[in-house]
């Protein structure tokens, strides 16, 4: 069981192009009691993207170093680059009782729900598959070889729906948006309801 004390830690993963980062940026632009968990990459940045905003970027040979080192709550390999959560910022923001947000990959959210299995995870899909397609080409971030890389993880990646407490489908985003944020304010309410009928002197 969740300790009320301690932050909750929510999981969003999904296909490549979906949403994810979108959701939560209108999140915290939104609301600011959520904290967004910054990852470290060896993947090259994009245009625009901004060192320790939208990753921290990193050589593959400082990576292993971070994983030998322990510094990783979860770290995977995602479409031929690596990608890890910072393991003790994670920590401290929960033990400061803040909801810390992880955009991460299945292979990850894997990892943390073995460590963690209080943790809220929600998957993101998209309304069909030719608009995922659309989306992540017009985002225009990718070539087409990396799209199609990205692309053909679909279908395995929609197998671990099950995985999964919660499923938003991103149609329009202010709705994906309220649906997360509803989630994660119906789970505050019941951790803090489950604590207090434990604690109720009966
Ligand atoms: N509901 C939506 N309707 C239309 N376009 C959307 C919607 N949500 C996101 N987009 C657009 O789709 C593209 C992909 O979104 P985004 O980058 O947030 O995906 P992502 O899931 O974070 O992808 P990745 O895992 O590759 O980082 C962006 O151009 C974004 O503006
Ligand atoms: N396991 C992890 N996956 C992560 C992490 N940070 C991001 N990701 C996922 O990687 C893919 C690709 O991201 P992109 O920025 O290159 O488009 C996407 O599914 C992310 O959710 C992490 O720390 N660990």
């Amino acid at each position: 069981m969740h300790d009320p004390e301690k932050g909750l830690l929510i999981v969003i993963s999904g296909p490549s192009g979906v949403g994810k980062g979108t959701i939560c940026r209108e999140l915290f632009n939104k609301y600011d009691d959520i904290i967004y968990s910054v990852s470290t990459t060896t993947r090259k940045p994009r245009p625009g993207e901004v060192e320790g905003k939208h990753y921290f970027f990193t050589t593959e040979e400082e990576f292993q170093k971070l994983i030998a080192q322990d510094a990783f709550l979860e770290w995977a390999q995602v479409y031929g680059n690596y990608y890890g959560t910072p393991r003790q910022y994670v920590e401290e923001i929960l033990q400061a009782g803040k909801d810390c947000i992880l955009e991460i990959d299945i292979q990850g959210a894997l990892q943390v729900k073995q460590k963690m299995p209080e943790g809220i995870f929600i998957f993101v899909v998209p309304p069909s598959l030719q608009e995922l397609i659309r989306r992540i080409t017009c985002r225009g971030t990718e070539d087409p070889s990396e799209i199609e890389k990205r692309m053909s993880q679909v279908s395995e990646e929609m197998s671990h729906l099950q995985d999964y407490d919660y499923i938003v489908v991103n149609d329009e985003v202010p709705s994906a948006v309220e649906q997360v944020r509803a989630i994660i304010v119906a789970e505050r309410c019941r951790s803090s309801r489950m604590c207090k009928l434990i604690n109720m002197e009966v």
